[in-house]
């Protein structure tokens, strides 16, 4: 396969010059084959005149430039122009069409375009010195912004005969700053953006570098944007391309693309290379039905590329990818893309953050920016972003130069409405079961003994699908569980059900995962930790594969497998009713938090405690 790539400077004689020395002679040429061009002159007159000559067929030629006319007239061997004022007559062209006229069809012609009348000096001005001055300086401009691109770390690269060339942004001007929120995912991207300033430090004790990470999210949530901001921090070429791009060509196009990709990143490491929508290469290879050829190959490429480069070089893979269960495994083993960066949709402050930042692009009043947060839960920064752009577009309509809260509002129901559309956008009822549900959750973790201790509660929705999430760190790393403490993790996880029980006086299909997560793990209890009373140490389930998944398979009759389910059963009532039994003594507290999360959307675990604590409950 023939590639071809442009890397050296552009030559001495450059092209703009010549072209625009070309440009001068055509011009001079033309100018000695019709000196009269610019000789002619035009005589102005009336409508009337024009309807006069029309009617006495002598016009020849009409033209109709801005409402004026300007026609030329036969007179006795003689052609003189006339041009009139502005006119406004619909039935022109009917009238043009009648007319009679001294040309040999005896039709009046509607042709070229008469020149103005000018003096020949200004004509000589406009006609060619100014379009050779701006070729000029077009040219002087064009030649240095690409003479600046190849020379500062930046070069095009012109991947074989696709003919799609993709540059790497030499001098990305985005940091941290423009992306609001997200702290968790700049923390971790912190490190790499250290690594780019400093390989040095890191190479120096042999640490292995990070090649890649993965950004995961809803669209929307800024994994473009922060990836940029990388490159932007450690100040590095940043090399973009999407998925897609890779597979649309034939076979075998897409993995010389990627070799062609990591040839071009390797000779400008340090830098970053962002591959958008990764899910377009990298899906499962055992999922679908047969195999796309051309996919898996440029997989393939992908997988051998990452692993043959030389981490230490300074080569950083970010990818972003919004259906991360999609990816094939061996993408994600240590050394490809092994760390995960969640960007999850914004919570209240969020929100509040993001708009600040689009606003700083906008000129506007004093905006109530908390009254725009709280009526978008659920929209993504990039709908945001369009919020504040709709608004100064809908004040420009309204003849302002300064966006206004209200321009604001309006907009947000513009795109709240495409938003809900999507089934994006939960309901305020929803929002409040929600909420009680994480609560209940959070609750009676809290109230239990050996219990993990809240590390954060949201009800901001996820990536996983989740509507909510309450989070549970254990302190200290547990090798072993005891009886009690899988008993209370049973009983916490009833507790969202409960919750919506008790307060909302509804069950809702929030809380399926909690149901698949209890029963598994009370299953397990019995099957295969001892931790029954029935069954004593008896192991009636074993696991396969435990890395890969575990598949379990039953190792008892049927009649004792009846039994078991039975027994599952019966833990989960009790687990249910404990939590009822914490949810009942508690619902104070539970109005209390659940109401400070509706109207912070994301708590901390200290904030939930702190609840708690004044309640004096704790
Ligand atoms: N946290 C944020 N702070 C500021 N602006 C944001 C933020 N998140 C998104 N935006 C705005 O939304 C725009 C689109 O974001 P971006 O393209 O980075 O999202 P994405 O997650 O890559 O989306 P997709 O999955 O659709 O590619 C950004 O250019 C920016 O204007
Ligand atoms: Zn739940």
């Amino acid at each position: 396969m023939k590639q071809e790539t442009v890397n050296s400077r552009p030559q001495k004689g450059n092209p703009f010059v010549t072209f625009l020395w070309v440009i001068l002679i055509v011009l001079f040429l033309n100018w000695l084959i019709f000196p009269n061009l610019t000789g002619q002159k035009i005589k102005s007159t009336d409508y009337g005149t024009f309807i006069e000559k029309m009617e006495e067929g002598s016009i020849k030629e009409v033209m109709i430039k801005s409402g004026q006319i300007y026609f030329t007239v036969a007179d006795k061997g003689d052609v003189t122009t006339y041009q009139t004022g502005e006119v406004n007559d619909p039935q022109l062209v009917d009238r043009l069409l009648k007319a009679k006229s001294p040309n040999k069809d005896g039709k009046v012609a509607f042709t070229e375009i008469v020149p103005e009348e000018n003096s020949p000096f200004l004509n000589f001005i406009l006609m060619w010195v100014l379009p050779g001055l701006l070729f000029y300086v077009i040219g002087k401009r064009a030649s240095r912004s690409i003479q600046a691109r190849m020379g500062a770390g930046g070069n095009f690269m012109s991947f074989g005969n696709g003919g799609a060339k993709i540059y790497a942004d030499a001098e990305i001007k985005t940091t941290f700053a423009d992306v609001a929120g997200q702290n968790e995912a700049k923390e971790m991207l912190k490190e790499i953006v250290e690594f780019l300033h400093k390989p040095q430090k890191y190479t120096d004790i042999g640490a292995s570098l990070p090649k890649g990470a993965l950004l995961v999210g809803p669209p929307g949530t800024g994994k473009t944007l922060i990836a940029r901001a990388v490159a932007g921090e450690a100040k590095v070429p940043f090399f973009a391309i999407s998925g897609s791009e890779f597979v649309q060509m034939f076979v075998g196009m897409g993995a010389a693309k990627v070799r062609d990709l990591f040839r071009q990143a390797n000779e400008k490491a340090p830098c970053i290379i962002f591959i958008d929508e990764i899910d377009a290469i990298g899906k499962r290879r055992d999922s679908g039905l047969g195999g796309n050829d051309e996919r898996e190959q440029t997989l393939n490429q992908l997988l051998t590329e990452m692993d043959g480069f030389d981490g230490r070089k300074g080569v950083v893979i970010l990818a972003a990818t919004n259906r991360p269960e999609d990816l094939d495994k061996a993408l994600l083993r240590p050394g490809r893309f092994d760390r995960r960066i969640q960007m999850e949709l914004p919570d209240l402050e969020g929100r509040k953050a993001i708009l600040n930042v689009h606003l700083k692009k906008v000129k506007h009043e004093a905006v109530d920016i908390d009254i725009v947060a709280r009526a978008t839960a659920g929209t993504s920064g990039a709908e945001l972003a369009n919020i504040v752009n709709e608004a100064a577009l809908r004040a420009v309509r309204m003849g302002r130069n300064a966006v206004t809260t209200e321009d604001l509002e309006e907009s947000v129901e513009t795109v709240i409405a495409g938003a809900q559309k999507k089934g994006k956008v939960v309901s305020a009822e929803e929002k409040k079961i929600i909420a009680y549900h994480e609560i209940g959750h959070a609750l009676v973790a809290a109230m239990q003994s050996h219990s993990a201790p809240v590390h954060k509660i949201t009800i901001i929705p996820r990536t996983s699908g989740a509507l909510g999430y309450t989070m549970q760190v254990e302190s200290g790393e547990q090798v072993l569980m005891n009886r009690e403490e899988l008993f209370n993790r049973i009983v916490t996880l009833t507790g969202g059900r409960t919750a919506e029980e008790e307060i909302c006086h509804v069950v809702t299909t929030g809380a399926s995962n909690d149901i698949e997560q209890a029963t598994k793990l009370a299953r397990a209890m019995v099957t295969r930790y001892g931790m029954s009373d029935k069954y004593d140490m008896m192991g009636l389930e074993t696991v396969h594969n435990v890395y890969l998944g575990g598949d379990t398979s039953l190792t008892c009759s049927a009649e004792t497998a009846a039994a078991i389910d039975q027994e599952v059963l019966e833990m989960i009532r009790k687990a249910h009713e404990k939590s009822r039994r914490l949810i009942r003594e508690n619902l104070d507290v539970m109005h209390e938090a659940a109401s400070f999360l509706l109207e912070k959307e994301t708590i901390t675990g200290e904030e939930f405690m702190h609840i708690l604590h004044q309640s004096g409950k704790l």
